[in-house]
């Protein structure tokens, strides 16, 4: 997979300072990644309001306004408290030299931009935005142009993305510095971020600190290989370990995704002795509770939770098959079992092969022993306390989705959509991992291409249609409508022979 790596917030304070140090001269770079992000959009004559801050945020819009001036856009620059730092300095006074007028407030009295620019605050923003910062993120949300945010939208914590309080630019669009960053994605920030672009800067590599995560790009090469010379043997068994009375449509939703992912074949252990065959999916095959011992050994990848209920039998059935040496998910209520029952907690950490752990944020607080908002107020360490506690991965659901790993290191989803956002969703999701993890995928692999997936599958229905009406039970074959997608992705970028111009006989002699 291809990665847009992820820096803690100290070692994307030392690269900054590091990279100083070594004269790369960030701000005039970020400023240029700024210039050639507009150029892209916007045609030369065009008036670009630029609002900055009074810290190195605002230096680097000061600068992006120079840069435009010169490329003959017209910025309109707006700066109550200007940094006393020398390079934003310096910008100020090419401005002025320039003859363009520095605003202290918003100007009401000048034509309306086409693009506002928010350089008001950005990783070093510290508390909640006061005056005169907050009527003026009034005006820029109030503003009949687009707004594009320079490294974060002002008033939104980079790494979790929190608001700091009421005050907060909503952007269409954030270009960001040095590395992504998880907040732009989750929390508040997935909606007040817009599209996000990355612009790395050129910084030596020996200065680039290890990534602490990545966000998910494309995972074309993540795939499992599909040869012509294969049988349905090659593409692994899953077992659905779920459906107790009264809620087998879980059970099923995960089966039939599963199969519809590309699993050579499927069971569904069902605690509820009256299902015995789905009529609109006769290809599942659905066995009885009695039939666990054999269905445990024989199956290559275990899903419990869907529908499981948490009676003694679902216990037992779950403290099974986290015994098994196999790949195994845990969702929904063997989740619940997980936090109630402490054998099964200390039998996950034995296990060689992590297992993975699909928590939605209630269902992480319920592990954690706190409170949704205590998980949702900083998702990266919540996830990343259940990973080392459970020595597991752990999705993390919800916005932003984060997949993490036991020793830390995560992948943050940067797709989503509402139209995910209804019942039977995360049913679907264990059934796509485990799908892939019965194609011989690794746990965090398969974690990640299956939360990738299916956020694609939420976003093109969304794209296409709207953000309501994608049904659980829809989304099997939407999920492999996206995998076929990536597969002809693949397939397009190989090598290929060009067809014959004319037809051909090895013996014909002008050959
Ligand atoms: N440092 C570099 O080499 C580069 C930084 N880049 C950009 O700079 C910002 C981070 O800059 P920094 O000066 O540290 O912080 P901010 O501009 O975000 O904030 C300014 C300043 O304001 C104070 N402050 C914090 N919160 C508040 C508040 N609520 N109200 C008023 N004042 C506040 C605090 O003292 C801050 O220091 C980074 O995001 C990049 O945009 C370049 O990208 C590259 C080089
Ligand atoms: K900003």
């Amino acid at each position: 997979m291809t990665h847009e790596p992820i820096y803690s917030p100290a070692d994307l304070r030392r690269l900054e300072q590091q990279a100083e140090a070594a004269g790369c001269g960030l701000m005039q770079q970020a400023a240029e990644a700024t210039v050639a992000w507009i150029r892209n959009r916007f045609s030369p004559g065009a008036a670009i309001r630029v609002v900055a801050g009074p810290g190195n945020n605002g230096g680097d819009a000061l600068w992006a306004a120079v840069r435009l001036a010169e490329a003959g856009y017209r910025p309109q620059v707006v700066c109550p408290r200007p940094s006393e730092a020398p390079t934003p300095q310096a910008a100020l006074s090419r401005l002025l030299a320039m003859g363009l007028p520095v605003w202290p407030m918003w100007p009401d009295a000048l034509p309306a931009p086409a693009l506002v620019v928010d350089g008001l605050f950005g990783i070093g923003l510290a508390r909640p935005l006061a005056e005169p910062w907050s009527t003026l993120v009034r005006a820029i949300n109030a503003a009949p142009a687009p707004v594009l945010a320079l490294d974060v939208p002002s008033g939104i914590d980079a790494w979790t993305g929190r608001r700091s309080g009421s005050s907060v630019v909503r952007a269409h669009a954030t270009l960001t510095f040095l590395c992504a960053k998880p907040g732009l994605h989750t929390s508040d920030g997935a909606d007040l971020a817009g599209e996000v672009d990355v612009a790395r800067l050129q910084v030596p590599a020996s200065l680039l600190p290890s990534a602490e995560g990545a966000l998910i790009d494309t995972p074309q090469d993540a795939l499992p290989l599909r040869p012509r010379n294969s049988h349905k043997g090659r593409f692994g068994s899953v077992l659905v370990i779920g459906a107790a009375p009264g809620m087998a449509g879980a059970g099923l939703l995960a089966g039939t995704t599963a199969l519809a992912c590309g699993a050579g074949k499927v069971w569904l252990l069902t605690l509820d002795p009256t299902l015995t065959v789905s009529p609109i999916q006769p290809e599942l095959m659905i066995r009885p509770l009695n039939d666990s011992r054999t269905l445990l050994d024989e199956a290559a990848v275990c899903a419990a939770g869907p529908g499981l209920g948490t009676s003694v039998d679902a216990a037992s059935v779950v403290a099974a098959a986290v015994d098994r040496p196999g790949p195994l998910v845990l969702d929904a209520d063997a989740l619940n079992l997980l936090a109630a029952i402490p054998s099964l907690a200390e039998a996950l950490a034995q296990r060689a092969l992590p297992a993975v752990l699909t928590p939605h944020p209630a269902e992480a607080a319920r592990l954690l022993g706190c409170t949704t908002a205590a998980v949702q107020h900083d998702r990266v360490a919540a996830a990343r306390t259940l990973a080392a506690r459970y020595h597991a991965l752990v999705v993390l659901k919800g916005a932003g989705s984060l997949i993490m790993r036991p020793d830390g290191f995560y992948h943050v989803c940067p797709v989503g959509s509402p139209a995910l956002a209804s019942a039977g969703q995360g049913d679907v999701l264990t059934g796509v991992i485990a799908a892939l993890l019965a194609q011989g995928l690794s746990p965090f692999d398969a974690a990640s291409l299956a939360v990738w997936l299916h956020a694609m599958a939420g976003r093109r229905h969304e794209d296409l249609q709207g953000p309501v009406g994608l049904r659980a039970g829809l989304m099997g074959d939407r999920v492999a409508e996206e995998m076929n997608r990536l597969y002809r992705q693949r397939a397009a970028s190989q090598p290929v022979m060009p067809p014959p111009l004319r037809q051909w006989r090895a013996d014909w002699p002008e050959f």
